[in-house]
């Protein structure tokens, strides 16, 4: 069964599966009004680019445009998998999401990710951080569920680290159960004490059998100790460019390959035992050994830190709606064979590099993250109307 089978949810299917090698596309029924529907898809995408002196380039062809049929698949990912609003939903069923992060140093972090996953729609967001970045993270927005139960070295004594330690399982363990993805890393940092508590904690997760998005911090921790996701079907690491020089070092004791990226990305989730990597650049490649896809529209040229946050947010709560999709009986004979941490990241590429786009439009060099988050909601009704 193709990937594309799981885009075809009566109210949004569209089109067969793009073979993304030739770029050619396969009408699904041979209409005019498929062709007008996939241009309003791409139009919706805002396919093109911001090259000096250039405005967007209108794309007038589908057929010859591999790059363009993977976004479009992407696009057509996200509207297959995004949850529509019924109004016998309710509350927590459009995903309950915790993110594990922020310390001293960083709390933008954390509230990026959690805050993004309540705009793209999971209905609560939680954040478990240290104690003192927790007043801040609240001190930003009530609608996150602030947990201050971490600590770092220098505020826990010695003799009382193996009892704060639990203390703080203790409570993590509490809710662990109910949440539908964990974000752990977002601002995180490498106090050595807090990353052990946070080994714990991944450890549970897993036994829960929670999808857990990994970034940041969380993949410096992870990098040093493999046995924490390896093996994990429900593990997604999304490193940026330092942090999978790190992994692919560590893993396959080489150094990161352009030219065969894709082959290198499939060998390192291999490698893991079976585990989602999402590699951020240019183009957003993913990969869980088995398949790889790629996200390359076009988003932004602002590189503002915070971007990464926004995207492990994202995942998280696609990546939990692709696997209430893939766990329904009604759709499961149009559900690929795709994994749904692939989904969720395929997603969650889409729908950032859409927002930064939007948000670059009219912000340009003033671009931030927060005005990238403050565009999510809009960017999402662009590529999947709520109604
Ligand atoms: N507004 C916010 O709150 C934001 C907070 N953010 C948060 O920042 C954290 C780091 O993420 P990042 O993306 O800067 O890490 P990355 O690109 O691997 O490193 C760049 C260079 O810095 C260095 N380095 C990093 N941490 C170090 C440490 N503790 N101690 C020493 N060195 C360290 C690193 O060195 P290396 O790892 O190679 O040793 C590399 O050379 C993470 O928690 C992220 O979520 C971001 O999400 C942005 C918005
Ligand atoms: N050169 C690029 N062109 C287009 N998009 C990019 C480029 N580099 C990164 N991105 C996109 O920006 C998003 C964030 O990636 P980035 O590499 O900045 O993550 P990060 O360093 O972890 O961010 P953060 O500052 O939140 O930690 C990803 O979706 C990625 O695809
Ligand atoms: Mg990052």
């Amino acid at each position: 069964m193709s990937c594309f089978d799981l885009v075809s949810v009566p109210r949004r299917s569209l089109l067969l599966p793009p073979c993304l090698d030739t770029g050619l596309w396969v009408m699904r029924a041979s209409s005019s009004s498929v062709l007008r529907r996939q241009q309003s898809l791409i139009s919706s995408l805002g396919i093109g680019g911001y090259g000096r002196g250039r405005r967007r380039v209108e794309v007038k062809q589908v057929r010859s445009m591999s790059g363009s049929a993977a976004n479009v698949y992407a696009a057509n990912v996200l509207r297959a998998i995004t949850p529509s609003l019924d109004p016998s939903k309710y509350k927590g069923q459009a995903g309950k999401i915790a993110v594990v992060g922020g310390c001293r140093e960083y709390t933008g972090a954390p509230y990026f990710a959690a805050i993004s996953a309540l705009k793209i729609g999971a209905d609560l967001s939680h954040v478990f951080c240290t104690k003192d970045a927790s007043p801040v993270i609240k001190s930003y927005s009530p609608e996150l569920i602030v947990h201050p139960i971490l600590e770092e070295s220098y505020s826990v004594r010695d003799e009382d680290k193996g009892h704060v330690s639990s203390k703080m399982l203790t409570e993590v363990g509490k809710w662990m159960e109910r949440f539908d993805c964990l974000v752990v890393g977002p601002g995180l940092g490498r106090d050595p004490f807090l990353l052990d508590c946070i080994s714990e904690i991944l450890k549970l997760a897993r036994q829960s059998n929670i999808p857990i998005v990994v970034d940041g911090d969380g993949l410096f921790l992870v990098t040093n100790c493999l046995d924490l996701v390896r093996g994990y079907p429900l593990a997604i690491l999304t490193p940026n460019i330092n942090e999978y020089k790190r992994l692919v070092q560590q893993v396959l004791n080489c150094e990161v390959s352009d030219e065969d990226a894709h082959q290198q990305l499939q060998m390192l989730a291999r490698q893991i035992g079976g585990v989602t990597i999402m590699r951020k650049g240019k183009s957003d490649l993913i990969s869980d050994g088995e398949i790889v896809k790629s996200v390359s529209l076009y988003g932004s040229p602002r590189r503002c830190g915070g971007q990464g946050d926004i995207l492990s947010g994202s995942v998280a709560v696609f990546t939990s709606w692709a696997r209430r999709c893939s766990l329904s009986v009604e759709n499961n004979s149009a559900i690929s064979q795709t994994s749904p941490t692939v989904l969720g990241c395929v997603a969650g590429s889409v729908l950032l590099r859409k927002a930064a786009g939007v948000a670059f439009e009219s912000k340009r060099r003033s671009t931030l993250t927060t005005d990238i988050i403050e565009v999510l909601g809009r960017s999402l009704e662009e590529l999947c109307p709520a109604c």
